[in-house]
């Protein structure tokens, strides 16, 4: 069976809790990603716990520093073999360089992509960090300067998809990962830039990250059944 787009964010406290949840997944059909909270506390022993299970691992640690702290930082991530890792693009043109050049040399090399403005920021949120312009042209700037530094691809909401998808080619590889992600009538929790699996698809994301309506329900495997139903 062929995997989904779907990835599931695992944000979960300890690597035990982690490893509970995915227990009864296909590994042939889910991706899983590793964020800050669950990798500060366990750790590369998860990640090779999870690709002794066969997962496609996205290392999601939204690198954001000087050029050479975060090229060390990449290449310590490809060492460990997984399949994604980020940066943030507004770490700038040295970074999002130093980034891809560090990681070029592994085989397999992972996918490098880059965050553009977070899921939980609005338009208020942008302007009071100095942002000028509208979330859409943050987007779009932000996407051009990962564009030109030739990383695989970039992190964005549904929202700004369609508008990402004019600037690109139609064979264009370059992957849309969007976050943000809720099934029909799921709460939004702290993300403010939302958008059903379908719908998302339907503009053209290559993967879905979705975390706490699959990870918090009573029985995440009806839900995920039921969201990759809607997508059919
Ligand atoms: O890079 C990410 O994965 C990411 C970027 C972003 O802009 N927004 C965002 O929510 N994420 C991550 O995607 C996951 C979303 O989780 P839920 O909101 O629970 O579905 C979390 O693990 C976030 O860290």
């Amino acid at each position: 069976m062929s995997k989904t787009p779907l990835i599931i964010a695992l944000d979960f406290p300890t690597a035990q809790k982690a490893l509970a949840f995915v227990q009864p997944l296909d590994a042939q059909r889910y991706r899983v990603k590793v964020g800050l909270e669950l990798f500060t506390r366990e750790g590369p022993a998860l990640i090779e716990a999870l690709h002794r299970l066969g997962f496609d691992v996205f290392l999601d640690l939204k690198f954001h520093d000087i050029p050479n702290t975060v090229a060390r930082a990449c290449a310590s991530a490809a060492e460990l073999g997984v399949w994604m890792l980020n940066v943030h693009a507004l770490g700038g043109r040295d970074m999002l360089l130093a980034a891809r050049e560090a990681i070029e040399a592994y085989q397999p090399r992972p996918l490098l992509i880059a965050v553009s403005i977070l899921t939980s920021l609005e338009q208020s949120d942008l302007y009071a960090t100095g942002l000028h312009g509208t979330l859409e042209e943050n987007v779009l700037r932000l996407a051009r300067l990962v564009k030109a530094n030739q990383l695989d691809g970039l992190v964005c909401s549904p929202h700004e998809l369609t508008a990402i998808k004019r600037t690109m080619d139609k064979d264009d590889p370059f992957v849309l990962v969007t976050p943000g992600i809720r099934p029909v009538g799921s709460e939004s929790h702290d993300q403010k830039r939302i958008m059903t699996p379908k719908e998302a698809l339907d503009l053209g994301a290559t993967y879905l990250v979705l975390g706490r309506p699959v990870t918090q329900a009573d029985a995440p495997q009806a839900v995920l059944a039921a969201i990759e139903a809607s997508l059919q």
